[in-house]
Order: C-alpha cells, then structure tokens, then sequence
C-alpha cells in the first residue's frame, strides 16, 4: 500500500500520542472519497493503514511497510521539532516518564551503592551513546573526550562495545584495545587485544554464532547495493553478519519505495529477519542472538553467570538495545540505561539525554572507582 496521497499532521512522539489529521485525496484507505480532512485518534490511524497493508500483503507473511515507514517518521527532525509546541499533555507525558525513567545523573549514588562490594560491568552501544547520529554513518566519530573516557572505563571496570556495525568499524572509530568488542548485534564477539587490558582473553575472535552466514550476507549487500542505486542518499551498510539500509538520507517520498525493495530482496532469503533502527532497516539472520544473549555470554566469558557479585550497567539508545534491557531485568541485575531526548517504551530502568550525558555518567564512574580504590 502507498500512503502518498494521505497528508498526516499534528504527529507527535511515542508518548504524545493523541490525534493525526489526515487530508484524504485518492487514499487507498477512502475509496472514491473528494478531498477532505479528518482527525483520528493516533493508534486507530496507524491501525487503519497497517490493515489497508495487510490486506495487501495478505498472500505473504512479509513485514508491514507502512509501519516501517511510518515509525521511522516518528523519530524525524520535524516530528521532533513539532514536539517542541508541546501542549500540557505532552508536557504531562514528559513529566511521568522523566519519573518513571529518571537521569542516570540523577540516580548516580542508587548505581554505586547497589555496586559496592561487587564487580560493575559496562556495556556500551555505539551509535547515538558514544557518538551523535549524523547523516553519513561512515562519519560517525567519537571524540577525543569522549576516547579518552572510554579508555579510563575500560582501564577500571570490564567493559564492552556492543553495537549493530562490524567490529572492523567500530574498532576504527573507537580506537581503544583494553575492551570487548560485540559487532553484528552481537553476533561477532571479541576480546581485548592490549596485554595490559583489565581482562584477558586466550583467543581474540571469542564468539561468531552466524559464521555459516557470511556468504549469503554478502550476496545480499551486492543485490541491494545494486537495486537501491537508483534511489538519492540509499546505502547499503556491510556490517559483516548483518546489514543496514540507510534511510537517512532519502527523501521521505521514497521510503516506501526504498522499504519495498528490502522487503521483495528479503522474499528470496527466508533465513534472514529485519528489524528496525533509527532511520535503517537491519537485516540479520534469524538465529536467537542478539545484544541480549550477547551480555550474558560476556558476563559468562568473565565469570559471572550465576554471580551475585555483578553490576552490569547497559547504556543504548536504539530498539536493539531493549533486548539487553530486558535481559537485564529478567536477572535481576544491573541497570539498562536508555539515551533519549524523548519519551519512548523502555525496558531501561534510567535515561540519559545525550553522548554528552553519557560521557558525564561514565567520568563520575571512573572518578567513584579511583577514589573507592583508595579508600580500600
Ligand atoms: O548498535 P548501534 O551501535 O547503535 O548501531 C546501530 C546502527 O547504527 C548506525 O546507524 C545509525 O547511526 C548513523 C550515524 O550516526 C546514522 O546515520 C543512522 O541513521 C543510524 O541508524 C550504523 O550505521 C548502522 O549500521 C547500525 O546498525
């Protein structure tokens, strides 16, 4: 289904969710209908375009296009700008989730009483929680700061980078040997290469759970890179066991068109699954992995399975992240630490604003350690 001649306002992030004007001309929704405008609740538009995409799709089981498309506009520049006329609901919004989801700046003392005596463990997700997004994903740069923060969390706690893009990638951004790297949504696991790392491993490559699907991962990239040419600003991201298709930079008229060929590509790949970033849609083999499972083999690698002695902190800002928070509520341990300027469903049990608060929250981590280390 294409939505183009439905003209939707007054849209507004996950939480501020109340009503989408909707001008209908030719809409596929409204048959033989003259131009005219109506308001909708938000949730019955969205399922009123999702069964007009159902029923379209009915002969297959593929995924929904129009939600693709439709929560990737969720988190665009000017859905977010229209946010900033915030009405007293949204404001109301803002307030109960800030309670429910307070700043990790704010519970920072929680974090280390709940840690002393015990071992904290960090995670980090790469993409908008050490670096800003930015259009070009190659030029996703950390700053110097931001390194230099890093490396003094690797130097006192076990730490590991655990993110979407291929280890290689990140690896050059990052520029930090004293940590694990988890590339390919976990998919692609390895261990510190400086001998003088907080923790050592005997192999380097510790965990590669979809090796078998290295060739078919690259076969795809070729065909979407050679399908989406034609489509301004496409990219096709090779992130080893998985992929992502840039959106981006795609003029928001052709992302129906940019999603349909990832779907109609995926068609002929039934061992591979998408799911959805900020502005990417990620194709990954369907093989129960993902940053989840990828925590709790890192805390197995160093010893803390079944440890009661083990406070593993996950910061993220991304869908994908919400399977280690829900991995980190389900053993009772730790904190999931969501990065978002805006109210979203979370699994996180504390937010974060910004790589700016991120790299705030780990600073006072490492000034907590050394001066607990003195103590001692
Ligand atoms: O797990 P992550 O480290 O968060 O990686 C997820 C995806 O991040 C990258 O894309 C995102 O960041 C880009 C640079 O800021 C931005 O241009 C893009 O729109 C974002 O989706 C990366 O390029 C993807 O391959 C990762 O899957």
């Amino acid at each position: 289904m294409t939505n183009q001649n439905v003209i939707v306002s007054d849209r507004k992030p996950i939480l501020g969710l109340q009503t989408i004007t909707v001008s209908v001309s030719n809409s596929p929704l409204f048959s033989n209908s003259f131009p005219t405008y109506f308001t909708f609740p938000r949730r019955k538009f969205l399922k009123l375009l999702e069964a007009a995409d159902n029923n379209k799709n009915k002969n297959n089981n593929a995924p929904k296009i129009t939600s693709w498309v439709e929560s990737m506009r969720d988190s665009s520049p000017t859905r977010l700008r229209s946010s900033s006329h915030d009405s007293v609901s949204d404001n109301a919004d803002k307030t109960s989730w800030i309670v429910r989801f307070p700043s990790a700046l704010n519970m920072f003392d929680e974090v280390v009483n709940a840690a002393k005596g015990k071992q904290i463990v960090m995670f980090l997700d790469y993409d908008g929680t050490l670096s800003p997004i930015v259009e070009d994903p190659d030029k996703a740069f950390i700053t110097h700061e931001m390194r230099d923060v890093v490396k003094d969390v690797a130097l006192n706690f076990p730490t590991a980078i655990v993110t979407g893009r291929s280890i290689d990638k990140v690896r050059s951004f990052v520029k930090v040997n004293e940590i694990y790297y988890a590339g390919s949504h976990g998919m692609d696991i390895e261990g510190p290469t400086n001998e003088n790392s907080y923790c050592q491993s005997k192999e380097r490559v510790l965990f590669q759970p979809a090796r078998e699907f290295l060739p078919m991962i690259e076969k795809v990239v070729k065909i979407l890179e050679e399908k989406t040419k034609w489509i301004p600003g496409a990219m096709v991201e090779n992130n080893k066991f998985c992929l992502s298709v840039h959106f981006r930079r795609v003029d928001e008229k052709r992302w129906a068109a940019l999603a349909e060929i990832v779907k109609s590509v995926l068609i002929d790949y039934p061992k591979l699954k998408l799911t959805q970033g900020r502005k990417v849609l990620e194709i990954r083999p369907t093989i129960k992995w993902d940053k989840g499972q990828a925590l709790n083999f890192l805390l197995k690698s160093l010893g803390y399975e079944n440890s009661k002695n083990v406070v593993p902190v996950y910061i993220g800002d991304d869908r994908t992240d919400e399977d280690a928070f829900k991995v980190l509520r389900e053993r009772e341990q730790g904190f999931g630490v969501l990065v978002s300027k805006i109210p979203k469903d979370t699994n996180a049990s504390y937010s974060l604003k910004d790589p700016s608060q991120v790299k705030e929250f780990l600073k006072r981590l490492v000034e907590w350690k050394k001066k607990t280390v003195g103590e001692e």
